[in-house]
């Protein structure tokens, strides 16, 4: 596996400059790049949900409940003068930038059909789309590690190209990449589609990138076999878990129980929870148990969670103890480790309590709608 991030060809002396910085940079600074939305759940033509949404917002929840005490990082979001969550009750945490534009909004049409655990769970439209987030837009800052997770095409290629060069790690979620939306159809929005990478001006950025993560229904558009020698790529499961693939290697993650009343989310708050995971300095394979356990607490409640102070307080003394084991500093280095280390099974079982905790607050919730 090459370092997290090898220049494709010589970059220009300005952009090779920038990437020069990223090198030996202290902080476990982060940069977050994706807009937030507005999520409307429907089941059987009627609303069940109306919520903060756009992975952005997944995103941000898990790092500000799980990184690291010296972990900070931005968030660069678009939204538009209508956004719904610019204050209390329950805000966006970290405030995006306002456009003219209206704010990205999904319709997610959940079916009465009992899903496989790899079958779309939803049919997504896109009813409004924001500005594109450019490259002028985000900080000119260096970062120790960056994630790409637009929802709707706002993470253009040559913004993900600056990104690359800003953060010495770039983890980009394929949903940013390979999504297209077909015309709008009579005010009810766009249907989202999926392309493949291959032939998009995002592949050739692909061997800069560190970490690559799909779904299962993502995977056949990215070609797991090609851009594995890459990056890493992650396949997630839904109630599976996932996979990890390296060049010269792959692993399976076991993943937690769940009651799953809202899938959306499950995948944005994996990739922050397995950032969190190597920002404790734990192997790949490890931290893809942190994303396993975020993706779980994402499907047990509708929107972006909240998480029982309990159950975090549990997760992080778990960390805390596993980070004293570490065997490599992992974001906060050149190279990363893939392997599970021989204390993955243990590292588990303890966020397995944790889960039971999670359930247990989840049983005396008295919520009774579900989008399952
Ligand atoms: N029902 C479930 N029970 C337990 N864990 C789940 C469940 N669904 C999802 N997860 C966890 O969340 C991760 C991501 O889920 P999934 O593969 O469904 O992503 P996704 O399709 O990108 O999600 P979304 O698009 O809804 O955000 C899985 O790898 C798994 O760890
Ligand atoms: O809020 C959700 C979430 O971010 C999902 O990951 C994404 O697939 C949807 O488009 C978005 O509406």
């Amino acid at each position: 596996m090459p370092p997290a991030a090898v220049p494709a060809e010589e970059p220009a002396a300005a952009a090779a400059e920038e990437e020069q910085q990223t090198k030996g940079l202290p902080a476990l600074e982060g940069l977050v790049v994706g807009s937030y939305c507005h999520d409307v759940l429907l089941r059987g033509g009627r609303v069940v949900g109306e919520t903060l949404g756009g992975a952005a917002a997944f995103v941000s929840n898990v790092l500000d409940a799980a990184s690291p005490p010296e972990a900070s990082f931005s968030v660069v979001s678009k939204v538009g003068p209508d956004f719904a969550y610019a204050s209390a009750p329950a805000p966006a945490r970290h405030p995006p930038l306002l456009c003219p534009a209206p704010t990205t909004s999904f319709h997610a049409r959940f079916s009465d059909a009992a899903a496989s655990a790899h079958a779309p769970d939803r049919q997504l439209r896109r009813v409004n789309a924001c500005d594109p987030i450019y490259p002028d837009d985000l900080p000119d800052s260096r970062f120790a590690y960056g994630l790409a997770v637009g929802v709707a095409g706002e993470v253009l290629p040559e913004t993900l190209e600056r990104m690359i060069r800003l953060c010495r790690a770039v983890l980009v979620d394929a949903q940013a990449l390979i999504r297209v939306f077909d015309a709008e159809g009579g005010g009810s929005g766009a249907a989202v589609r999926h392309i493949a990478l291959e032939g998009t001006p995002y592949a050739p950025l692909l061997q800069r990138v560190a970490f690559l993560k799909a779904s299962s229904e993502e995977a056949p558009y990215i070609g797991v076999e090609t851009a594995r020698r890459c990056c890493c790529v992650i396949v997630t499961e839904g109630r599976d878990g996932c996979r990890l693939y390296w060049d010269d290697g792959e692993a399976r993650v076991a993943p937690f129980t769940a009651v799953q009343v809202d899938p959306t989310g499950a995948g944005d708050s994996y990739l922050a929870g397995f950032a969190a995971g190597l920002l404790w300095g734990l192997s790949a394979t490890d931290a893809a148990l942190i994303g396993n356990f975020f993706g779980a607490a994402a499907v047990s409640q509708i929107g972006v969670p909240t998480y029982h102070p309990k159950m975090l307080q549990a997760v992080k003394q778990i960390l805390e103890e596993k980070a004293i084991q570490r065997s490599s500093p992992c974001i906060s280095g050149n190279m990363f480790t893939f392997q599970r280390s021989n204390m993955h099974d243990e590292l588990h079982a303890a966020l397995q309590e944790a889960a039971r905790l999670m359930c247990e607050q989840r049983q005396n919730d008295t919520t009774t709608d579900s989008c399952d």
